[in-house]
């Protein structure tokens, strides 16, 4: 699913508006049909009090109109006016007419008046602003939020959660609203995903509110919502007649004196993944650990206790470099001796990241599309300290186009970002806080680019079986107990569920509950 800017949105609404020739108050009355329906389906008509703060652009024009709907059936409710600005929207204005036609009349708030008691079972509808957000709030709409919060009710945000800019990080950080669900049109935001704003979000749906495909098909995005549908397409089946040779062979090098279960984990995740023949490279210290815990592995050694040079005679497709491989003197020899020689499809994780971060101009040398997996730390030695997460973004681009890499930014919801593009993974949960989950994800996508995946293809597909896996895991096993053991072993689930139908259409569900 494509994540738009502002700007695309306001372009899509237009093009809507002239293609299917309607006018905008008639799209804004589409997004509060839509909006009622949703609460309408869930409420059924009951008496709880709903506040609805309506600011005086079009995210209040929408809480307007879905006032008044909602007192057309009958729903217990009050209307205020978030008045932050003289300068009312035009659809605001004709819906704030259609309610006072209506004899509804909204207390209209500004910065001298008392804010309303709100009851911790009531509603706030927050349709305060929306993606128009372009400075920050007043400082008493930021005192409205506060008594948002401490009424501890729930609050359902219209499109945004108001406060949240669509392009940046919210100067104020407490004025914003922490919302329970978001009902976003059309298309989630960016920002519902990055770590410093997705705080604000517990849940969120997208209502489709009928802008033109065409127009949406044809726009090009810089992020990507990665889900089942977009890597579906990506799935290679197995043929009859393949064997072991067709599906490639890992290399996987790390491993030093007591973290040697690093280099262990990606192994097995490898082979779990789907490749053919998997070869661990690690000191001899770790040759009758891996043996013995994975005997479906190949195992080669060099040195003691760490890896003093790489050295080999087999023929790999894909090698991973650097789980719990340390950064000694001499291993950061042999890993700049091999970056200067290979060729080959590379994933670089863990102490392979710290090495190169701390040698960046072994960074010419890394083999074209290279797939890098660091979490936050290992990011910062890479591009140094950045101010907020647009900030962060901006400098992953600029390292991925400078060496053509791939780089994977673990996290709650892990970014996959390539040149200019970023890949959002919407599969994991905090289960997968727990050591060795990020070994498994290299284990896992260097094994997807040995079998014949592209890398960018490898680690995007890679990230969401991962996550997939720790999804159906904690099913039975809960969140602190999750091993990063357990997520190697629901790979085989993962896949299955790739093809798995869901149990009724939604619009039938949906339906079935009327
Ligand atoms: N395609 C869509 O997604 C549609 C969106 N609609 C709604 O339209 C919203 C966007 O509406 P608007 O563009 O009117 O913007 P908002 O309602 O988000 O913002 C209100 C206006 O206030 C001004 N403003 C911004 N920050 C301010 C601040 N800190 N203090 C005072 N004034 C400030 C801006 O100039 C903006 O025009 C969406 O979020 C959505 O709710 C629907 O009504 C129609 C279709
Ligand atoms: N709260 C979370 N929600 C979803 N995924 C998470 C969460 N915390 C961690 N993960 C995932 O788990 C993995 C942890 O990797 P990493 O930090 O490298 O661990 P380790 O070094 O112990 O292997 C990453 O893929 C990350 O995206
Ligand atoms: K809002």
């Amino acid at each position: 699913m494509k994540l738009f800017s502002a700007e695309q949105i306001y372009a899509a609404d237009k093009f809507t508006i002239a293609k299917q020739n309607i006018t905008s108050d008639e799209l804004m009355e589409r997004s509060a049909v839509q909006i009622f329906n949703w609460m309408h389906l869930r409420m059924q008509g009951a008496p709880v009090k709903i506040h609805l703060f309506c600011g005086i652009g079009n995210n209040g024009g929408d809480g307007i109109a879905l006032a008044r709907h909602l007192q057309e059936h009958g729903y217990n409710i009050a209307v205020y006016v978030v008045n932050y600005s003289t300068k009312r929207s035009k659809d605001f204005l004709i819906n704030l007419d259609r309610l006072k036609d209506r004899k509804i009349w909204p207390n209209f708030m500004d910065s001298d008046g008392e804010f309303p008691e709100i009851g911790a079972d009531d509603i706030i509808v927050d349709a305060i602003f929306g993606i128009g957000l372009n400075r920050p709030p007043a400082k008493w709409v930021g005192k409205l939020i506060d008594h948002f919060h401490a009424s501890k009710a729930f609050i359902l945000s219209v499109d945004i959660p108001s406060g949240l800019y669509m392009n940046q990080v919210p100067e104020q950080k407490d004025a914003v609203v922490r919302a329970n669900f978001v009902l976003s049109f059309q298309t989630p935001k960016l920002v519902f995903f990055l770590p410093e704003t997705g705080i604000y979000i517990d849940q969120w749906e997208v209502l489709d509110i009928g802008l033109d495909m065409e127009f949406l098909t044809a726009e090009e995005t810089d992020y990507e919502l990665i889900g089942k549908s977009e890597v579906l397409p990506m799935y290679v089946p197995r043929t009859k007649f393949s064997h072991k040779g067709t599906h490639g062979h890992v290399l996987l090098v790390g491993g030093s004196y007591g973290k040697i279960g690093a280099v262990t984990l990606a192994s097995v995740a490898a082979l779990k993944i789907g490749s053919g023949l998997v070869t661990s490279y690690v000191p001899a210290c770790g040759y009758t650990i891996l043996q013995t815990a994975l005997p479906e592995a190949m195992v080669l050694t060099d040195g003691e206790t760490a890896i003093t040079s790489i050295d080999y005679t087999i023929k790999p497709s894909a090698i991973g470099i650097g789980m719990g491989m340390g950064t000694e003197t001499q291993t950061i020899q042999a890993f700049a001796t091999f970056l200067k020689s290979n060729s080959l499809p590379l994933v670089i994780d863990a102490d392979g990241l710290n090495m190169l971060a701390s040698n960046m101009e072994l960074c010419s040398f890394l083999s074209k599309q290279t797939v890098l997996t660091p979490h936050e730390g290992e990011l910062e030695r890479l591009v140094g300290k950045w101010e907020d997460d647009f900030d962060k973004l901006a400098k992953v681009k600029a390292l991925s186009k400078k060496f053509d890499c791939i780089v994977v930014i673990k996290g709650a919801h892990t970014i996959t970002v390539y040149h200019d593009k970023g890949f959002v993974n919407t599969t994991g949960n905090p289960g997968m806080a727990t050591a060795g989950c990020g070994d498994v994800l290299s284990g896992i996508i260097t094994g997807l680019i040995a079998q014949g995946y592209e890398s960018l293809k490898a680690a995007i597909f890679g990230v969401f079986l991962h996550g997939k896996s720790a999804d159906l895991q904690i099913e039975s096993k809960g969140y602190q107990a999750l091993l990063a053991s357990d997520v190697v072993e629901g790979l085989g689930t993962a896949y299955l569920d790739l093809f798995k139908l869901p149990e009724k259409p939604p619009q039938q569900e949906a339906e079935s509950q009327e």
